[in-house]
């Protein structure tokens, strides 16, 4: 009688769960069937599809991690040492070599691993879904174009064709681009994804993304600094236009695109580690580039950020055409992404670019700091004690919740007088519109880290050369929706609750 063998044999000889076990049982039926007898199969089988598994385990010591940043004060200490923590915890991977983080470093999360804003990581034959982060793409963009229109013109403009707020465009406004066209959607991680990618585009969605007018002024000693480095058209643009530009810059991820693209990266990478390794936290996970599940989320990758930049174009030449102005010159970079350079794949969440590219140009990058300050145009210093990144931005020092923790009356609710107070001072003469109606706090100036501070620390680190800074006019956010009268009527209802509470405690100490 011809018993077949069932996976659960192959478990009580010692053969492990997972992928490889389907094809160690079907190589074990080929022997049955072929007539070979139980005990020679067993060890024939063993040859072949040995027990013992090559696992990848975690590192007892983390890789080496480069601090480009130097904390001031208890809260920044703080800081510092949740963020080296997070990353120690990504440095023990196996497929992690180095590790950096920059002036801008803040914590994200309390998971094992999370990689923080401002943190960059060396990998071999991997991609970590975790360390590019949900927003993957989130990336910057410039136009630059004549400096002949008032300030609330431009912002005017703007406000009409941006979008932010969750979602996507509704039915009936949506745009479209050739980038939806490109025979990209059998891609397992892009497959069904493409009404997703129609409905988001040209929109920016919410938190710290912006839409930025500002005015640019070069200075000649700036101006030889891009032609030195071999920015021609930019330089010969700046001598033409004797140096001035009104630029438009944007911010923003892949939204609902990327995000799937992430969900369904991490799913893989998650169980791929649950197959081939031991003890990875989920936000470390990996996929290796030489599997097909790597090498087609690779691809995916590079779709997302073909359709994050075409975002931001199609954004710009919207204005433009508002405006009648052409685009001078164009400059954009990812924060959140993975960059292969030979066979190191860079991860950067929230990290700039600042290698050289293929011809030897140090790259441009576009550092914001906040909506009152200048965004810095910066040449990168490539330099591999900082695996060539330099920051993306000025980072926080309090989460969201404790930056607007002072602004709230004794109900708990924000004070508009106070909020609208505070915005004044710190936005002064700036044109700042929020298109959901209601300010955001956390957004403003008072959310980041000393912008002069970070700037500094570009320098004393050597991670870039500022050559250019635009200067803030006027900047749109999400900010918070208005007040629907359900939310008003809830809040009007807890705040008289809590005084009814504390008249009664007031009678029973009476009594
Ligand atoms: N110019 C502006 N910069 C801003 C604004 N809001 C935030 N920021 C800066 O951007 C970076 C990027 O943050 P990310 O982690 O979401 O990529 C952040 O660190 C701030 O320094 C703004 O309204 N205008
Ligand atoms: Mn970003």
């Amino acid at each position: 009688m011809n018993i077949e063998i069932k996976a659960r044999d192959l478990i009580a000889e010692g053969w492990h769960e997972g992928k490889r076990l389907g094809a160690t049982l079907r190589r074990a039926r080929q022997m049955e069937a072929e007539g070979v007898e139980r005990a020679t199969l067993l060890v024939q089988l063993e040859e072949e599809f040995p027990k013992q598994l090559i696992v990848a385990l975690p590192r007892h010591e983390p890789a080496p991690l480069a601090e480009a940043i130097e904390a001031e004060g208890d809260e920044e200490t703080a800081n510092v040492t949740a963020v080296r923590r997070r990353m120690h915890e990504m440095l023990r991977m196996p497929v992690v070599q180095r590790g950096a983080i920059m002036p801008d470093a803040c914590p994200t999360g309390q998971a094992p691993a999370t990689i923080p804003v401002g943190g960059a990581i060396a990998a071999e034959n991997a991609i970590i879904p975790g360390a590019h982060s949900a927003d993957i793409c989130c990336s910057m963009f410039a136009t630059f174009f004549p400096a002949n229109h008032p300030t609330t013109e431009m912002m005017d403009h703007l406000q009409k064709v941006t979008h932010f707020g969750p979602g996507g465009r509704p039915r009936g406004d949506q745009w479209t681009s050739a980038v939806l066209g490109e025979p990209v959607w059998d891609n397992p991680y892009l497959g069904g994804l493409r009404s997703r990618a129609q409905d988001f585009l040209g929109t920016q969605g919410d938190g710290n993304h912006f839409s930025y007018i500002g005015r640019v002024d070069f200075t000649d000693t700036q101006r030889a600094a891009l032609e030195a480095a071999g920015y021609n058209d930019l330089a010969k643009s700046i001598e033409r236009r004797d140096g001035a530009f009104n630029v438009l810059v944007t911010h923003h991820g892949s939204r609902g695109l990327g995000a799937d693209v992430y969900k369904r990266g991490l799913k893989a990478a998650k169980k791929w580690c649950r197959e081939n390794a031991k003890d990875i936290p989920d936000a470390a996970a990996w996929l290796p580039y030489d599997s097909p599940e790597g090498a087609s989320y690779w691809e995916a990758l590079q779709y997302v950020g073909r359709w994050t930049r075409e975002n931001h174009a199609l954004l710009h030449d919207a204005l433009l055409r508002r405006l009648g102005q052409r685009a001078l010159v164009q400059i954009g970079n990812e924060h959140n992404f993975v960059w292969k350079r030979g066979d190191t794949f860079l991860h950067g969440k929230g990290a700039t670019p600042a290698w050289k590219d293929a011809e030897g140009r140090p790259l441009l990058g576009l550092i914001p700091l906040n909506m009152a300050r200048e965004i810095l145009l910066v040449l990168g210093a490539d330099n591999d004690d900082y695996l060539s990144f330099c920051p993306h931005g000025a980072g926080r020092n309090r989460s969201r919740t404790a930056t607007i923790a002072p602004y709230k009356n004794d109900d708990g609710e924000l004070d508009p007088g106070r909020v609208k107070q505070v915005l004044d001072e710190t936005t002064a003469g700036l044109d700042i519109r929020w298109f959901n109606g209601g300010a955001d706090l956390s957004e403003s100036p008072l959310g980041y880290k000393d912008a002069t501070k970070v700037k500094a620390q570009i320098d004393q680190f050597g991670l870039a050369h500022v050559v250019g800074e635009i200067q803030p006019r006027g900047c749109i956010m999400a900010g918070e929706a208005d007040e629907q009268p359900w939310q008003r009527a809830r809040r009007l209802k807890r705040a008289r609750h809590k005084a009814e509470r504390q008249d009664a405690a007031q009678e029973l100490d009476q009594t």
